[in-house]
């Protein structure tokens, strides 16, 4: 359900971090990282009947018989042998019915100009995009009422100039489609699900209907395909809070897929759009690619350690490997775009490069966005308009863009090998025994402290020196 809300008051999150520098699936599941790390699934089909062999390369052998159900998983599983954490372990006569989810995680936009203001509340009272001491977080929602209504007309002009709304929600829903049929063909019939962060179809939402369509494995795909704090890390904060406190999603297996950057199928599909733009200007092989990447402030990097920046550098270098691999090898350069306030942002800024690079004499440039795989307001207005005009005014006479991956199908195939992948390390988030563990934990700490505040009762009361301060107060 999509409540008319206009101002969203998120939950207040207390979590431990999560172990952001993991591009495994190993920090949610659980798992030994290399396990995970090795972890593959194959799935050998056979056309004529509807045995399926699951291959996973590190022993485990399943054979299985797929019952296909519109949008619905039915599969009968009898394994060989016994060692994999993720899928019930059963003998043959046991039938288990998987009902596959998969939860796109996205940011989401506003609809509409009038959504523009309470969307950027929603942003600013996320305490992974602005990060306060713990000591002021009580400052989080007034100071986000407060930085809200200040951006609101500028990013107004923004979302009006691309029509007077965000995209985003009609292309990731399209993903969504694109990616079940995707699953479909690839004999893994999946519900896919979109949990936006700031705005409509809220992740509680999501969260609700895969409670309601009972889910019983669940893979949760950013579609972010570097690592922040401020993007995946926020979202993956509050599915962790609700699946939490929830005795069905507390036991649900689940799989979080972290990154996803340094995936081949994306590689390559990138690659694709490159080379196929670099075609439309003059001298191909004279165009700078210039890749821009969504900025994060320093302090993310620096401090909290955010693996963004690193994410994004090892997958500028994979992309043009693959392309010199192709005999493309074109000059290119990285830049951070799109930075909000006073503070220190990623460095080089897109608008001071494209301006450098005029300056230098480049005459053709193909502007690459890499943070994100849907067109947006950055796409469509900030760069195919202010970065056009400025690197046009800067003297760089041939300006193209690539297009953002949307719904290309090699890099949706790609989103669904990597959901197929996910699927055996899917782990309850919080299990029995973990809650037992804490349980007890919570007993020995209640226990130590008796004993302890005893210990310092008896000698703060009964040492002599004490007792005559005691004696000489009263007498
Ligand atoms: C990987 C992508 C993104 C990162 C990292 C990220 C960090 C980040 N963003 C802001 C502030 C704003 N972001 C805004 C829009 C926006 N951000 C992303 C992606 C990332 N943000 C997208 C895809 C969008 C566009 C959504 C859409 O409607 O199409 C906005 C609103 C627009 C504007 O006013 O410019 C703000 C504000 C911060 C502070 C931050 C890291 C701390
Ligand atoms: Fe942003």
């Amino acid at each position: 359900m999509e409540a008319a809300t206009s101002h969203r008051i998120l939950p207040q999150m207390n979590l431990p971090n999560l172990n952001h520098n993991s591009t495994s699936l190993c920090a949610q599941a659980r798992l030994p990282s290399t396990f995970c790390n090795t972890t593959k699934v194959s799935l050998a089909l056979n056309s004529n009947s509807n045995d399926k062999k699951i291959n996973i390369f590190g022993g485990l052998s399943l054979s299985c018989q797929s019952q296909r159900k519109a949008f619905i998983g039915k599969t009968f599983c009898s394994v060989s042998t016994g060692m994999y954490p993720g899928i019930s372990i059963e003998s043959e006569s046991h039938i288990t019915e998987e009902k596959i989810g998969v939860l796109l995680l996205n940011l989401g936009g506003p609809e509409t100009l009038n959504d523009v203001q309470p969307f950027l509340f929603n942003l600013f009272a996320d305490p992974d995009i602005i990060r306060l001491p713990r000591l002021f977080r009580f400052l989080q929602q007034p100071l986000a009422q407060l930085i809200s209504v200040l951006r609101a007309p500028k990013s107004k002009e923004g979302y009006a100039a691309i029509g007077g709304g965000s995209p985003l929600r009609k292309i990731t829903n399209e993903q969504a489609n694109a990616l079940r049929l995707a699953l479909k063909t690839k004999e893994v019939p999946a519900n896919v699900y979109v949990a936006m962060r700031y705005w409509y179809p809220f992740t509680e939402e999501a969260v609700r209907q895969i409670k309601r369509d009972r889910i019983t494995r669940l893979v949760v795909l950013p579609l972010y395909p570097q690592y922040s704090i401020s993007t995946t890390g926020s979202s993956v904060r509050i599915l962790q809070d609700m699946f939490r406190d929830d005795s069905y999603l507390s036991r649900l297996p689940v799989a979080i897929i972290q990154s996803w950057y340094q995936r081949e199928g994306y590689i390559k599909s990138m690659a694709d759009l490159i080379e196929k733009e670099l075609q439309i200007f003059p001298n191909p092989e004279e165009a700078m690619i210039f890749f821009s990447a969504h900025g994060v402030p320093v302090s993310y990097v620096e401090d909290a350690g955010d693996p963004y920046k690193d994410q994004m550098e090892e997958c500028i270098f994979l992309i043009m490997k693959e392309l010199k691999s192709r005999g493309t090898n074109n000059d290119h350069t990285l830049a951070y775009q799109s930075r909000v306030g006073p503070v220190q942002w990623l460095k080089p800024y897109t608008d001071e490069v494209l301006v450098e690079l005029g300056q230098k004499g480049v005459k053709s440039l193909l502007a690459v966005p890499v943070s994100f795989v849907s067109e947006h307001i950055e796409t469509l207005e900030e760069i195919d308009m202010e970065y056009k005009h400025l690197a046009l005014e800067s003297g760089i006479a041939n300006w193209g863009r690539v297009p953002a991956l949307n719904c290309s199908s090699s890099f949706i195939t790609d989103l669904a090998d990597a959901v197929i992948e996910a699927l055996p390390s899917a782990m309850a988030m919080s299990t029995s025994n973990t809650i037992s563990e804490e349980v007890e934990n919570d007993i020995v700490g209640y226990v130590a402290k008796l004993f302890f505040g005893s210990i310092l009762a008896f000698v703060l009361l009964l040492s002599p020196k004490m007792l005559l301060a005691f004696k000489n107060n009263v007498l």
